[in-house]
Order: C-alpha cells, then sequence, then structure tokens
C-alpha cells in the first residue's frame, strides 16, 4: 500500500511565502482535498508532491509497500491531471496514449495483436468514455474530450497517486460524472487521491481537507 508524506515542506517565491511547515501522510484508499484562494499555492504544492518540482524547505517522501521510492523516480509512480498539462493535438487519442506507453519502455503491439499496454490503453480509454474517438486527432476535440484524454493518460500507468488540479474545469455534467468514476476507480484500488479545488463540494467529497493558507503563518 502507498504511503505519502509531506515532512516540514515550505514554499516561496522570493518574497511570497506560500506555505510552511506543512506536514501531512495520506495512504491508500484516502483522499485529501486541497483547498485554498486563488494563488495561494495548491498547483504548487501538486507540483511539489509530484515530484517535478523540488520545495524550498523540508522534503516529501513516497513509500510504496514499505520501500521509499527514490525522490527521481517519484514522477513514474503519480497521475497528473493540470490545466496547465497539454496533449497532442496531431496525434489521435491513442497515439497519446501510446506515445507515453512507449516513453516508459512498454510497446503496444506485437506484430498484429495488443501487447498488455496496448490493451490497458483501450481500456482506459473506454473508461473515460472516449469509445468509438480513440483514433480521431486531437485537434478535433473539444476541451472537455481533451479532458478526458488527459485522464486517461493519468491512470494508464496505474498510479500510486493521483493528482487531480481543478478537477471539474471544462466538463459538462457527464465529464463531472467520469472524473467522480475515475476518483472511485483510485479509491477502489487502495491508492491515493489528492485532490485540489476551490469547489466545495469536490472537497466535500474527499475524507480531508487542508488548506494551504493555515500553513502560511
Ligand atoms: N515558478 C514560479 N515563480 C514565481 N512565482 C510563482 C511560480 N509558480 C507560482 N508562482 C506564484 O505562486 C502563487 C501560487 O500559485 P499557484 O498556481 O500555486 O496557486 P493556486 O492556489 O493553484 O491558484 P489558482 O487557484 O488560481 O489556480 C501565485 O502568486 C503564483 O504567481
Amino acid at each position: 500500500m502507498p504511503v505519502l508524506r509531506a515532512v516540514d515542506v515550505g514554499q516561496n517565491f522570493g518574497s511570497l511565502l506560500l506555505f510552511r511547515r506543512m506536514s501531512f501522510e495520506v495512504i491508500g484508499g484516502e483522499s485529501l482535498a486541497i483547498t485554498g484562494s486563488n494563488g495561494s499555492g495548491k498547483s504548487t504544492l501538486l507540483k511539489i508532491l509530484s515530484g517535478v518540482m523540488t520545495p524550498k524547505a523540508g522534503e516529501v517522501e513516497l513509500v510504496i509497500d514499505g520501500r521509499t521510492v527514490d525522490d527521481m523516480k517519484r514522477p513514474l509512480h503519480v497521475g497528473l491531471v493540470a490545466p496547465y498539462l497539454s496533449v497532442y493535438d496531431n496525434l489521435s487519442a491513442r497515439e497519446n496514449l501510446e506515445f507515453l506507453a512507449r516513453a516508459r519502455g512498454q510497446s503496444v503491439t506485437d506484430g498484429a495483436s495488443d501487447t498488455a499496454a496496448g490493451k490497458r490503453i483501450a481500456s482506459v480509454l473506454q473508461r473515460v468514455g472516449l469509445e468509438g474517438r480513440e483514433d480521431d486527432l486531437v485537434g478535433t476535440f473539444s476541451s472537455g474530450m481533451k479532458q478526458r484524454v488527459k485522464y486517461a493518460a493519468a491512470m494508464l500507468p496505474r498510479p500510486d497517486v493521483l493528482l487531480l488540479d481543478e478537477p471539474s474545469a471544462n466538463l459538462d455534467v457527464e465529464g463531472i460524472a467520469m472524473v467522480e468514476e475515475v476518483m472511485e476507480w483510485q479509491l477502489e484500488a487502495d491508492r491515493i487521491l489528492i485532490v485540489a479545488t476551490n469547489v466545495a463540494a469536490e472537497a466535500e467529497e474527499c475524507d480531508r481537507t487542508l488548506s494551504v493558507e493555515s500553513f502560511r503563518s
């Protein structure tokens, strides 16, 4: 079971203090909402948790089945969906995911048949509601459909930690239902879910809430 731990984490950009001495732990099967007003540091905290940004103070540790994951390898265990991440418009939905799988050293076809990775791609695309559109260019998709491709990409490697930044941005009622399904999918597998949001209803769906602003002073 994964455990994600933040120990005395602090971040500032020059004189702009976002948070300091932030400590918390999330275990597999648990969900945590990160709240705070615009510009309070929610996205920054998700970047730190994912391992793509090093905090100015403190540390983040991911432990899987009792073993600490090397900081450099943490991003391989994390799925991140965020408004600032984009997908390739000139590739189809399937090709976007195949590209990610190959980057992880997985082959997606074996001659004429799909490998396990190829089958996983088909299954996540179906699960996010893109069945029938897999081979269309992402450039022709609506913003909500592109958002679904981002969810499929994040779920592809069965991430131990799923980080969602403003999960319902650009989504209609059906899309929001898809997000809820993805969240359940993550928690049922006893993995970690962390959601950065300003939407009260989204935060309420999580087991716990942590306000970045409460770590500012
Ligand atoms: N790389 C950076 N260099 C300098 N300042 C930064 C950097 N990244 C973020 N900031 C600043 O840090 C503050 C927090 O930004 P962040 O995006 O984490 O907030 P947020 O809570 O996610 O906001 P929102 O709710 O609007 O998405 C902002 O004032 C932002 O301008």
